[in-house]
């Protein structure tokens, strides 16, 4: 007589860039996207029973439910036949609850695309080492913020390793070749030869974080998918506008883990010229929010930025959450912006429980 197999996979959400640190730094933040996994083992006798996926939460009406087509068990399985395993076990049974909004700039991809490591590492009995799961999401999510604070929790940043010509070429092949969409009746047949990603391509370091500064998360209306949020953003930059984001970010990274944070240095760090300029087309209302809402017109705050690839916008602050919130509130409404908010915690790293 078989067992079942149960366990629980639970992500936080991300939010990348905290301004100058443009696919470089991320924070995670306490918004969550839980898998409850199940299947019996030893597979019982009889025909395969193909994966039953249901979803409860942020984008349940429009994520879709079949395992070869969602993001998260498309990241699994490529994990899984990179490691010979051609198929998900027979009556697998996956339930996602998701509280992190898509398209946002709260890194609901990366969440998506560290569960599916994890779920492949967990369901292939795999083992790998944390920065073996992080080469696996970035051969799928190719800038490392998100993934990297999705995976091992806090206030990180990272850098992607410059690989030799071979292991680059086996780290740049087209999304469409690790993440094919193939048919279920495929079976054995299909795609024996995954490009499997070059060791080593991400690594990372986790910046201290002061327990006293909390995330207002002010989350427009509106999705933007960070591939538009990309497009609009130029191919080079000038030296001084270079200059200008390497010296805020040198100084944040350590004045966010300083107690008690100095508002006066936080908030002129958190300002951006590499990003946030291009993408305020996309946001109606974004200069005005993050250049009206200061630590003189605001107790509390320590600075405000975009979150990720936006719409969202991220304030760090120690209190005075509702008045930050709420006037960021009316800024948006004279620009046609409709809002929500939520004051978040800087969460831990992904875990698995069984
Ligand atoms: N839990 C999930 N399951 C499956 N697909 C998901 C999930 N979460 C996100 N996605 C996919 O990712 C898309 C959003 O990705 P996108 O990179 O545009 O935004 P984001 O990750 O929310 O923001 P950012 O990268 O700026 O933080 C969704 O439209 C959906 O296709
Ligand atoms: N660093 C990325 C984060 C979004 O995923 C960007 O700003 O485009």
């Amino acid at each position: 007589m078989g067992d079942n197999k149960n366990f629980t996979i639970r992500i936080p959400a991300t939010s990348a860039n905290i301004g100058p640190g443009f696919d470089v730094v991320g924070l995670s933040l306490s918004l969550y996207l839980t898998l409850t996994v199940s299947y019996p083992k030893p597979t019982p006798q009889g025909p395969y029973v193909a994966p039953a996926i249901t979803y409860s939460g942020e984008g349940a009406e429009e994520v879709p439910l079949d395992a070869y087509k969602n993001l998260t068990t498309r990241v699994a399985l490529y994990l899984l036949r990179c490691h010979s395993i051609s198929q998900f076990p027979s009556h697998l049974k996956i339930h996602a609850n998701n509280e992190i909004p898509f398209g946002r700039g709260l890194g609901s991809s990366g969440a998506a695309v560290i569960a599916g490591v994890i779920l492949g590492n967990e369901l292939g009995e795999l083992n790998l080492p944390t920065e073996r799961l992080l080469d696996f999401a970035l051969m799928v999510e190719r800038h490392p913020d998100n993934v990297t604070a999705a995976l091992v929790g806090g206030f990180v940043g990272s850098y992607l390793k410059e690989l030799d010509e071979q292991a680059s070429e086996a780290a740049s092949v087209p999304l469409s070749e690790v993440l094919p969409e193939y048919p279920p009746d495929a079976g054995e047949a299909w795609g024996l030869n995954p490009p499997v990603p070059p060791f080593g391509i991400g690594h990372y370091i986790r910046f201290r974080w002061a327990e006293s500064i909390k995330a207002i998360a002010i989350i427009p209306r509106f999705e933007l998918s960070t591939a538009k949020a990309r497009d609009v953003l130029p191919t080079q930059y000038s030296r001084k506008d270079l200059v200008f984001n390497m010296q805020r970010l040198a100084v944040l990274t350590t004045a966010l883990g300083q107690s008690p944070p100095d508002p006066g240095l936080i908030y002129e760090a958190m300002k951006d010229r590499v990003h946030q300029p291009y993408r305020k087309t996309l946001i109606p209302g974004l200069p005005e929010v993050t250049s009206e809402i200061t630590p003189t017109s605001h107790k509390g705050l320590l600075g405000i930025c975009l979150s990720g690839a936006g719409p969202t916008i991220l304030a760090l602050a120690t209190e005075g959450f509702e008045a930050i919130a709420e006037d960021a509130r009316l800024i948006f409404k004279k620009f046609g912006v409709e809002i929500d908010w939520k004051l978040l915690e800087v969460a831990g790293g992904s875990t698995v429980e069984h």
